[in-house]
């Protein structure tokens, strides 16, 4: 057997840092003990056996992968080599070509997972660079699916419009969550009520579709077939614009994902 793999996140303080190194802890990808998290400034109380540096070029040399967690705004300062050795980027816009120069290697992986991450429940697409190896394609496919659901897909393009698809995705039934809220709040439903039962019924939803294969139109179908409340509401919310507006998020996403890469 080789010698244990050794794993540093930069930024491994935030959000995504943070879930995506408890995720390959749990699943016992990486020891504690070998994992290197760094940070800007306060080191957070978290993952107290991980080694801890402000120094990214450090992070770097102790590790055999590199993932980059910043976010796109402060890449510009990392300046660090990773002297040829597996780095991952999950930072939406940031093309591989850039990644490889920046970081000077040519093995580099560019993931975009979501905030379900952090209850390993990710859907993460991810492409690598031709330098990459199969040893460093089945690294970041185990690193991704301690997270969740992972996929490689066949072009950088695939990435730049699942950004906005599935890297933002959860903050759109989040929105809805909140519409849902606002409107039962204002019709005397009290706060607690209109909280958990908004929740039951994403995370219920979610369960649903999980559970059956049908496509989402067909279930939406088969609620419209029964004339009753549910195509009433469906009917007045399309006819409002929802999916035209859906259609307009997604894009604007897309633009914007495009943008901060030139940009970066
Ligand atoms: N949060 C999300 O839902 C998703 C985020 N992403 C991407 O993940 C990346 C990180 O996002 P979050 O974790 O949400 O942001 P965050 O702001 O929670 O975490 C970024 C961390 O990087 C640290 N940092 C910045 N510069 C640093 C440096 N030079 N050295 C060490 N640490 C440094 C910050 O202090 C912060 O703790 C972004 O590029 C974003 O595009 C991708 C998909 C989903
Ligand atoms: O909003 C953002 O730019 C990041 C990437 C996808 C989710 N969060």
């Amino acid at each position: 057997m080789g010698e244990p793999l050794s794993i540093g996140i930069i930024g491994g303080g935030g959000w995504l840092g943070r879930a995506i190194a408890e995720a390959i802890v749990d699943a016992q990808i990486v020891a504690a003990e070998h994992l290197t998290l760094s940070y800007r400034s306060g080191q957070p109380g978290f993952l107290p056996n991980a080694t801890w540096t402000r120094d990214n070029q450090e992070l770097a040399d102790r590790s055999d992968v590199i993932i980059v967690s910043v976010r796109p705004q402060d890449w510009p300062a990392i300046d660090i080599s990773a002297d040829g050795k597996l780095a991952m980027s999950v930072m939406a816009g940031v093309p591989l070509d850039q990644l490889a120069r920046r970081l000077n290697t040519e093995r580099v992986v560019r993931t975009l997972p979501n905030a379900a991450a952090e209850v390993r429940n990710s859907y993460t697409p991810w492409i690598g660079s031709l330098g990459v190896t199969a040893d460093d394609r089945n690294v970041a496919c185990r690193i991704l699916e301690a997270c969740g659901a992972a996929d490689e897909v066949e072009s950088e393009a695939d990435i730049d419009y699942l950004t906005g698809l599935t890297g933002s995705g959860p903050a759109f039934p989040a929105l809805l969550a909140a519409a849902m809220m606002d409107d039962a709040i204002r019709r005397g439903i009290s706060p607690d009520i209109a909280r958990r039962s908004v929740s039951a019924v994403l995370i219920g939803t979610g369960k649903l579709l999980e559970a059956r294969s049908d496509n989402p139109k067909d279930i939406v179908r088969t609620f419209l077939d029964y004339r009753g409340t549910t195509a009433a509401a469906i009917e007045a919310m399309c006819a409002a614009g929802f999916e035209a507006a859906v259609a307009d998020g997604l894009a604007a996403a897309l633009q914007k994902s495009v943008s901060m890469g030139q940009a970066s």
